[in-house]
């Protein structure tokens, strides 16, 4: 069932991204009511791809799409727009993008800071945590878990509350799962990032499942350093920060136990992996704030060593 429009609605959502995660997000907001028109690399007018969803049958998608054109060949700029591309990847996508000045755009990737710098300076970024996992199957797209989804613009440390949400939210929250607004967003975000900070280099290097770390005694004293320095720069941005990650990391592996983590899936395809903006963005922390992660730099170097 689909919402029926209102003044909102006219505004199209644009999707850079139509992989995995990006399906996803279009299908719950065409289920809202939005138009998503998915920008692409090529000329055709529509993309049709199924949704194997966890409840109920294989849900057929069709987006709009348009090529993902330079500024002067667009008659008007983009007012909104989800990013759902591989961190690597968001520069290029991005690259002469006609975006309007105050542009709402959701960033809907792992990691953190991977489009800083990429957007006009009066855009509203919202950024997307999911829990949710979709994978590949086929020809389809299966949505292997529907899980939480938070959304939120983070403050900075010790700056205001983070904002109200927009107008949009509401609307899509009726027909998204689990799409939460919450006013701790930050360190939502931040739990996610210090999980996959450990588990995805871990199980990319080693070649496991994502239970193997905790069950293995030298992964295990690794994720607990790695923990402790995610922990050591967290703490620094923000004294409220809990600063104890383990615990966390270790219920995500147990509760992810036999999932490839994307990291071993993109090493395993010889594909560039996120860790630039996951491990990366901590050590770019760090290194503003004068610390030292040796751990995270060992793995960051490993991984690069493996897939430059
Ligand atoms: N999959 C999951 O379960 C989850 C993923 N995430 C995060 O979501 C993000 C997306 O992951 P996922 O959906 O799995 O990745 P996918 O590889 O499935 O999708 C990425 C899409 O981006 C497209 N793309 C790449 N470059 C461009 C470009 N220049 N212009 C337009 N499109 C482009 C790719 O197109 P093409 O195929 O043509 O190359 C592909 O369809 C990642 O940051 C990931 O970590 C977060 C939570 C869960
Ligand atoms: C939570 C986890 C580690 C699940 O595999 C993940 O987000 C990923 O693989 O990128």
């Amino acid at each position: 069932m689909t919402t029926p429009a209102s003044p909102d609605h006219a505004e199209p959502w644009y999707l850079l991204g139509a992989g995995n995660m990006g399906l996803l997000a279009a299908h719950y907001l065409q289920r809202a009511g939005f138009t998503v028109i998915a920008l692409r690399r090529d000329d055709a007018p529509t993309l049709e791809r199924t949704l194997l969803l966890p409840s109920g049958g294989p849900v057929p998608l069709q987006l709009l799409c348009e090529r993902a054109t330079p500024a002067p060949t667009r008659p008007t700029p983009i007012r909104r727009l989800v990013v759902a591309c591989k961190a690597p990847f968001s520069a290029a996508a991005l690259s002469g993008l006609p975006l309007a000045a105050d542009a709402t755009v959701l960033r809907l990737q792992n990691g953190l800071g991977s489009l800083d710098g990429l957007l006009p300076a009066g855009a509203r970024r919202v950024e997307v945590v999911s829990a949710s996992a979709v994978k590949r199957d086929g020809d389809a797209h299966r949505v292997v878990a529907e899980n939480d989804t938070w959304m939120g613009e983070s403050a900075a440390p010790g700056g205001p509350a983070a904002a109200e949400p927009p107008a949009w939210f509401g609307p899509l929250a009726r027909h998204w799962p689990k799409l939460h607004w919450p006013d701790d967003f930050r360190h939502r975000q931040w739990r996610k990032l210090v999980g996959n900070a450990v588990i995805n280099p871990l199980t990319g290097l080693h070649d496991v499942a994502n239970g193997h770390i905790f069950e293995d005694p030298a992964l295990a004293a690794e994720a607990e350093q790695l923990a402790r320095e995610a922990d050591r720069v967290l703490t620094a941005l923000d004294p409220t920060w809990p600063g104890d990650s383990l615990p966390g990391v270790r219920a995500l592996a147990d509760a992810t136990a036999g999932n490839t983590s994307s990291m071993r899936a993109d090493m395993q395809a010889g594909a560039v992996t996120e860790i630039d903006a996951i491990n990366g963005w901590l050590q770019r922390q760090a290194d503003v704030l004068g610390l030292d992660l040796p751990a995270h730099r060992r793995l960051v170097a490993a991984v690069k060593a493996r897939h430059p």
